[in-house]
């Protein structure tokens, strides 16, 4: 066979020095969020918004409806461009010069609110999927995995605790194992920094606190920013707490400081024991 330096469609087009490169956090910091605006219509869903999230830390974003939360993991993601502002992975990488594909390369995962995993195979399958990137479902399958990609599988599945479901067809997970299963799907492309949008909701109690012991194990190996409305889960898993109004950040701290902070309790906390 001869050698062949053929890409991937998907990486035939990268600009060559985005290839391969790693978030510098020689400051302890993976992501910069620096002065980001974004308007819609005239509209400020962020406003001047400034965040930092450090290398391994589990970081808990919290806000009202309509604060900002969603359009800022957009706006981290390439999902949407912010009107200015600079946004980095490290101190190296300019997220707002990459696409979407290129920022998840680059080692960032985001795990949506609804699970997307493919029901029809199984456990197993959905992250030996992930696992092999852009090769297309049927390569992959038919695709012989090498004795370390057996073994990182395995490692996923005992971290999600989904070892004696491996076989199983996804489809026969419960609500709270399907999100397990796409946190093990994202964790195959080994993210520095993973952005998790409201993981609990529809969860049963048992399902939640094993999603809080689950998201605290991933940091420290990596970072990780959970979206979360569930303040009894917040609770149970943040060290740093942001609260995010009217696409600013209005404070920021542990979960005492922010139960303490009468700015927070007037327009966000007040609003949530109302309910
Ligand atoms: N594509 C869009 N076009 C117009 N307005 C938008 C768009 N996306 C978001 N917005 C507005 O920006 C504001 C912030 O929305 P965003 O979804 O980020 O809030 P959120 O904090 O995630 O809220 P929730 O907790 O309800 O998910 C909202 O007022 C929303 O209506």
């Amino acid at each position: 066979m001869t050698a062949q330096t053929t890409k991937s469609p998907q990486l035939a087009n990268k600009t060559p020095q985005l290839v391969g490169k790693h978030p510098d956090t020689r400051h302890g910091v993976i992501l910069y969020v620096e002065d980001v605006n974004l308007s819609f219509d005239g509209f400020k869903a962020l406003n001047n918004l400034n965040l930092y999230i450090n290398k391994g830390e589990l970081r808990c974003l919290i806000g009202a409806n309509g604060a900002g939360k969603t359009t800022l993991m957009d706006v981290i993601t390439g999902k949407t461009r912010p009107d200015s502002g600079k946004v980095n992975f490290g101190q190296n990488i300019d997220l707002l010069s990459m696409d979407e594909c290129e920022i998840a390369r680059a080692g960032i995962g985001r795990k949506f609110q609804k699970p997307t995993v493919f029901e029809a195979l199984s456990v197993f399958e959905n992250i030996e999927l992930s696992l092999s990137g852009d090769k297309g479902i049927w390569a992959s399958l038919f695709y012989r995995l090498s004795p370390e990609q057996k073994d990182s599988i395995d490692n996923i599945l005992r971290t999600i605790g989904l070892v004696n479901e491996a076989y199983y067809p996804a489809g026969r997970l419960s609500h709270g194992q399907k999100q397990w299963l796409e946190i093990g799907m994202l964790l195959a492309a080994d993210p520095k920094l993973l952005l998790v949008d409201e993981p609990v909701a529809g969860m049963t109690g048992q399902e939640t606190e094993r999603t809080a012991e689950l998201l605290t194990s991933l940091a420290g190996e990596r970072s990780v920013v959970v979206v979360e409305h569930d303040m009894a889960f917040v609770r149970s898993i943040a060290r740093q707490v942001t609260v995010l109004h009217q696409g600013s950040v209005l404070a920021e701290g542990t979960m005492n400081d922010i139960q303490s902070n009468p700015e927070v309790i007037r327009v966000y906390l007040g609003e949530e024991t109302d309910h």
